[in-house]
């Protein structure tokens, strides 16, 4: 029998450490496929061919997204791009397409349609955004908007929220971070943490706000069958139903906004005769075989 790899001599390692970095780049290229690939899908379903206002998200997927309106050849030039941040400007300009911030807007537009990638989508399509720093303008430019549609790499279809991705990132006042810290604490996070920057002399990251991130971990959120079937949800036993952590969360002073996208799509918020819904109407899956796969909001 061979050795494991971890005591293994370097002879019987060598083909390990040949290979692997090989396997990485073709794991990682088959990933940026399968986010390729979804939003191709997304902005052919989903993109009016008369679009008027279009919500841009942020992150590695949404350049996908761009790349998909650019080669539906259709005319851009009336088109407005809304950004959820300085990454999203620079990719819309960068894309020759018009970039118009969210707090230049007229009153009372509505967006025809908002793409944004995601961290995690679960069966209700509830989503977790924010591990790339961005979720506050992605919320309120997903809430203005007709429709929220979510693209992403199969990484990120899961049954329920925090299965895989492990923490709910929350954008808050840096003077209040480790109030928020406590507070969480005290809801059933065990160890939340403000993210560092990449570079540690310049201490917490920032995010377009100039705001900081907690990420805080609890364990996976239930969903709507979850309550049919009897579960709680309410954190008494340290877990929570989507909605109810979600408010929870926003209710500690000193929270700007918390990355779990929930509640109502944008139909039925304006079925109810309001506007906008942070829930997509549908999200586009990247699988690893090269097919894409959606679900719907009911
Ligand atoms: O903070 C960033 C945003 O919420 C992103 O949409 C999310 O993190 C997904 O990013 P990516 O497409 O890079 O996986």
């Amino acid at each position: 029998m061979f050795p494991t790899a971890r005591c293994s001599p370097l002879f019987f390692r060598l083909p390990t450490l040949l290979f692997r970095p090989r396997f990485h780049s073709t794991m990682a290229a088959l990933i940026e496929e399968a986010k390729r690939a979804a939003a191709k899908v997304a902005v052919e379903k989903h993109y009016p061919q008369d679009a008027r206002w279009v919500g841009i998200g942020s992150g590695t997927t949404i350049v996908y997204v761009v790349e998909a309106i650019k080669a539906l050849g259709v005319d851009t030039s009336a088109t407005k791009y809304v950004p959820t941040g300085y990454q999203s400007k620079q990719l819309i300009i960068g894309a020759g397409l018009t970039a118009v911030e969210f707090d230049t807007i007229p009153p009372g537009t509505i967006f025809d349609v908002a793409f944004d990638g995601a961290d995690e989508v679960d069966e209700d399509l509830n989503c977790i955004k924010g591990g790339g720093a961005c979720l506050f303008q992605e919320k309120i430019v997903a809430m203005q908007a007709k429709e929220f549609v979510c693209v992403a790499d199969h990484r990120k279809l899961q049954p329920r929220l925090l299965s895989n991705w492990k923490t709910v990132p929350i954008e808050v006042a840096p003077i209040a971070a480790h109030r928020v810290l406590s507070k969480l604490k005290d809801i059933g996070s065990v160890n939340p943490f403000i993210r560092a920057s990449a570079s540690e002399k310049e201490g917490p990251l920032k995010t377009d706000q100039g705001f900081f991130i907690i990420d805080a971990p609890f364990p996976p959120l239930l969903i709507k069958s979850d309550i049919a079937a009897g579960k709680e949800g309410n954190g008494k036993d340290g877990v929570w139903a989507v909605q109810d952590l979600a408010r929870k969360i926003n209710e500690i002073a000193g929270v700007l906004e918390v990355g779990i996208f929930q509640g109502e799509t944008g139909p039925q918020a304006t079925a109810a005769g309001g506007i906008g819904g942070q829930r997509p109407v549908a999200a586009y899956f990247g699988m690893a075989d090269g097919s894409v796969s959606v679900r719907k909001a009911e």
